[in-house]
């Protein structure tokens, strides 16, 4: 990018704003009335800034005597960014960080040091990049994930949050395959290269994206061909149309409005059925089902790879709130069960009170629940996955060699 890349760039400057400083998720930022071409490049420097953050200070930090306002820092690390990373020609990065520091008063006086801090990077910077390790995770995540899981996979979460995340498909059918992807032990499909967009089958709704690990939640309840399933907390539908293309009767639940517009779209593309409902799970009252899946919502700390502007956001605060709905929420779930029915509780956090804990709790507050361990095996996963309580565990850091997987909890519950 040069400096016709430009209103990319300073959308991308105001976005790193809002996330830092307006603690604004990166979905929520408005791009204004960017082309789409420079609308998805801001969101992506944005998410890249934001993913690479620690190391780009620590590369930059040499160069500054004094840390200079949020404003400069931002564009200097964009520059840094796009130096070290995108590595598009240094001349015109440079240029334009200078261009976008001379457009605000608040930045303005500095134009001259972005100019030479971003031209001691483009020089010394690669090698001093290639040592720095990824970007921490606060410490309000950094202490439950290590105290879990240990320090060194704590790094290793780390690392796979650096590295990102591939596009994983659910195909419709299971066994059909999709040219340019790759099946993954568990069924999956995984996107080789190119565009999801350019993919055959789209239109038709033989596929739908969802990462690996999300696709595993709907599988623990075996087969469900005819039984009734209400499906909790639902939108956009992964999990719906799982189930639904399975052959189950589905009720999917959610209290999202725009979100369920979502799930319609999708059952309409992929020409599957469900009866909707738009509800408060702790309001509604409905069944008895054979089955219940509860995709609780959570901190969505096992999508960092995705998401790199979560950990900025989100607070230790707000994941306790959530832990406590959880609770409420798995309570409520309970109820909805015919006697022997089964319960699929699930979240995408790495965070054992959000997972392993949650239902450990349930357990002790509910003497008709009981756990069935699960065996990952059956499913095309591997022993290590299996957490002591019975439920499994998926980090970041598995499958590393082939572009690992999102965190997700999952346990399979029965009410006696
Ligand atoms: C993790 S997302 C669900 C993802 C979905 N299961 C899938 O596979 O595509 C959590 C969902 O919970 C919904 N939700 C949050 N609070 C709720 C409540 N009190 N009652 C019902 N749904 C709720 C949100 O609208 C959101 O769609």
């Amino acid at each position: 990018m040069s400096l016709e890349g430009l209103d990319a760039r300073r959308a991308a400057l105001d976005a790193l704003y809002e996330v830092l400083w307006e603690k604004r998720l990166l979905s929520h930022v408005n791009t204004g009335a960017l082309p789409p071409a420079d609308a998805a490049r801001a969101k992506r420097l944005t998410a890249e800034v934001l993913r690479h953050l620690g190391r780009l200070d620590a590369v930059l930090r040499p160069y500054l005597a004094r840390r200079p306002n949020m404003a400069v820092q931002n564009i200097l690390r964009l520059g840094a960014y796009e130096l070290l990373v995108d590595g598009s020609g240094a001349h015109g990065i440079v240029n334009s960080a200078v261009a976008l520091a001379k457009r605000h008063p608040r930045t303005a006086r500095a134009s001259g040091l972005v100019n030479a801090v971003l031209r001691k990077v483009a020089e010394d910077g690669p090698a001093v990049w290639e040592k720095t390790p990824p970007h921490p995770l606060p410490v309000w995540l950094r202490k439950p994930i290590g105290k879990a899981f240990g320090h060194d996979v704590l790094l290793a979460i780390e690392a796979a949050h650096q590295a990102g995340a591939p596009i994983d498909l659910t195909p419709k059918t299971d066994g059909v395959t999709v040219p340019g992807t790759e099946t993954l032990p568990t069924g999956s499909l995984r996107l080789k290269h190119g565009q999801v967009s350019a993919l055959p089958g789209y239109a038709e709704g033989a596929w739908w994206v969802q990462d690996a690990a999300a696709a595993l939640p709907a599988r623990l309840l075996g087969d469900v061909a005819s039984a009734s399933v209400l499906d909790l907390c639902a939108a956009p539908g992964g999990k719906t149309l799982q189930l639904a293309a399975r052959g189950a009767a589905v009720t999917a639940l959610d209290i999202s409005e725009d979100r369920m517009a979502r799930l319609r779209e999708n059952l309409a593309r992929t020409g599957l059925n469900a009866q909707i409902v738009i509800a408060d799970i702790l309001d509604w009252s409905g069944g008895p089902f054979d089955a219940v899946l509860l995709d609780a919502p959570c901190s969505a700390t096992g999508t960092i790879r995705r998401h790199p502007d979560l950990p900025f956001v989100k607070s230790a605060e707000e994941v306790e709130t959530l832990t406590r709905l959880q609770m409420q929420m798995l309570d409520r779930a309970k109820d909805f069960l015919k006697p022997g029915g089964r319960l699929v509780y699930c979240t995408c956090s790495l965070l054992p009170n959000e997972g392993e804990n949650q239902v450990k709790a349930a357990l002790k507050r509910h003497n008709d629940l009981e756990i069935i361990p699960v065996d990952p095996v059956s499913l095309g996963g591997e022993p290590g996955w299996c957490s002591p309580e019975g439920g499994l565990r998926l980090r970041p850091d598995f499958w590393a060699g082939c572009g690992g997987m999102d965190g997700f909890y999952m346990a399979l519950l029965q009410r006696r």
